[in-house]
């Protein structure tokens, strides 16, 4: 018999817990941005949290959808500071998640959960702000019977995510950042987050420079009046 499709597998590295705390305030787009804008996922998470951040190091899980028996493992596995992303398929008929699972993972300290899938007993992430993205909710729970794998690639809402990328999620989705290029897009969605910051001085006093606007419909033919 094969293993492939039913292993538990360790995480070995993880991003720096600097970098993890930096980008608790960078806003998701300026790190997609810094990606060229194909890296995240796509619509269709929402955060169960009211304060709606997430940043950390990828606890990555593959369920069969609908089944939660690996999710149990990664809680039991996970250290603090992981975020345990898990990919069930987008499936939304079972929830792989619910209130007593939450306090698992709150107690052994693991940052929060991205659901590729449904979760259950959602009202206990919002009470107690714990992170939890997902793609919706069903009382109806899970199996736990397997196959899955832990902390091997896998995807979630169209991005591809690999044990260890740095996970940051906020009201606009998330985004797995490749551990090898961490530090490097960090920077450099701090150095755009500033040059926004210019731009909205400049809106308020009116000085905004607008001509690129015409520049690029002329440089395509449009007829301006
Ligand atoms: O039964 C489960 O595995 C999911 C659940 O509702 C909980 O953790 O409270
Ligand atoms: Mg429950």
């Amino acid at each position: 018999m094969v293993n492939y499709g039913f292993r538990v597998l360790p995480l070995t590295r993880r991003p720096d817990s600097s970098l993890i705390q930096q980008c608790m305030s960078i806003a998701t787009p300026l790190l997609s941005d810094n990606m060229h804008r194909v890296q995240g996922t796509i619509a269709g998470f929402v955060p169960y949290h009211r304060s709606a951040k997430l940043a950390g190091a990828a606890f990555t899980v593959r369920t069969r959808p609908g089944d939660n028996l690996m999710v149990h493992k990664a809680i039991d596995m996970a250290e603090p500071g992981d975020v345990i992303v898990v990919d069930a398929c987008g499936e939304l008929s079972q929830a792989i998640l619910g209130e007593i699972m939450l306090r698992l993972a709150e107690k052994r300290g693991i940052a929060g959960f991205v659901i590729d899938g449904a979760i259950r007993d959602s009202a206990a992430f919002r009470e107690r702000d714990y992170p939890c993205f997902a793609r919706g909710t069903t009382h109806r729970g899970p199996y736990k019977e397997g196959p899955g794998e832990i902390n091997v690639p896998v995807t979630i809402g169209r991005m591809p995510v690999m044990p260890g990328d740095l996970i940051v999620g906020d009201e606009d989705g998330i985004v797995a950042i490749p551990l090898d290029y961490a530090a490097e897009v960090v920077q450099a969605a701090q150095r755009q987050l500033a040059r926004e910051q210019r731009t909205f001085e400049e809106i308020a006093e009116g000085s905004l420079d607008r001509s690129w606007v015409d520049e690029a419909l002329k440089r395509k033919g449009c007829e301006l009046p």
